[in-house]
């Protein structure tokens, strides 16, 4: 029984709606890593299901990116089985046979940006407040080969060195602009803007839109499969880095201080 994920039959035949629901920001904790990667697995598996929108439960925060705790002040051990669990749940999202459309309804930094960048197609609500992005360089920290990746095979690879450099967070319009999202609507609208784009993508036959679907994202896939073992090495290395774990703790406290 998942707590962190609730995953709902949806309006239309074939479509399972999956909700991220992890207060107060959802943040990918270890734990809600691996309530993913097992509600994927399961649907995955589901023959009935043909396509899948991903949402957030509470509009507001569609996913705060990873769980910074995870990564501060913990053991390398620690950190080997969380970054394990991030390449798992990117695996299983960028691989999916299912359709992957993201109703994006808050805030998409990070973490939920990448978790975003696997879907197939994003619908983002038009509220001044949310926006999306790779942010890491705006925490002293890297965006993994993989991340940059999966961005690049969205935007190109000049508007992606240009928002990893910067670590721009987007709102909705010049998400669009980018091309980091495919669509804006209004809030109201956006779950019926997600169920209409995933009917036109169920419109195509499934065998040839995942061989296609396949045929674009495996060398993206191959390049960490064939190095996962020396990527969490990489992760371990750096985020133990005293000059990183410092910079974390300080934007950590940064977010604690807003409220205060
Ligand atoms: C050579 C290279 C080789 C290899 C490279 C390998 C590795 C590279 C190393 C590292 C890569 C690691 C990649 C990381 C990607 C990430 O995802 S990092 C996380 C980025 N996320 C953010 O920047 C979002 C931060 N949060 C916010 O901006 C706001 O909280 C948000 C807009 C989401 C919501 O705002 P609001 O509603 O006002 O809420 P609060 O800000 O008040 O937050 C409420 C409480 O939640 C805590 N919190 C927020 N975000 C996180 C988070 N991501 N993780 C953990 N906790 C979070 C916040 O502190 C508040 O806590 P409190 O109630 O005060 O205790």
């Amino acid at each position: 029984m998942s707590h962190r994920v609730l995953v709902e039959a949806g309006p239309a035949a074939g479509v399972a709606v999956l909700k991220f629901r992890n207060p107060p920001v959802n943040a990918l904790s270890l734990e809600m890593l691996m309530e993913l990667v097992i509600s994927l697995e399961k649907l995955e598996n589901d023959k009935a299901v043909r396509g899948i929108v991903i949402t957030a439960e509470n509009p507001g925060i569609f996913l705060a990116g990873l769980d910074l705790t995870e990564m501060c002040g913990r053991n390398p051990a620690h950190y080997a089985k969380y970054w394990e669990a991030v390449q798992e749940l990117w695996l299983r999202l960028y691989q999916s046979s299912k359709v992957l459309v993201a109703a994006i309804n808050g805030a998409c930094p990070a973490g939920g940006c990448l978790a975003s960048l696997t879907c197939d197609y994003r619908v983002m609500a038009d509220n001044p407040k949310y926006t999306i992005g790779l942010n890491e360089t705006q925490l002293g920290i890297i965006a993994p080969f993989w991340f940059k990746d999966t961005l690049v095979n969205t935007v190109g690879h000049r508007a992606a060195e240009q928002a990893l450099q910067l670590g721009t967070l987007f709102p909705p319009a010049k998400a669009l602009q980018v091309g980091i999202v495919d669509q804006v609507v209004p809030e109201e609208q956006l779950q019926s803007a997600a169920l209409s784009v995933m009917a036109q993508w169920l419109a195509i036959p499934d065998h040839a839109r995942q061989l296609t679907k396949t045929m674009m994202r495996k060398p993206t896939v191959d390049q960490l499969v064939k190095q996962r073992e020396a990527d969490i090495q990489s992760f371990v290395g750096l985020i133990s880095q005293d000059s990183i774990q410092r910079a974390l703790q300080t934007y950590l406290q940064k977010l604690r201080q807003k409220k205060g």
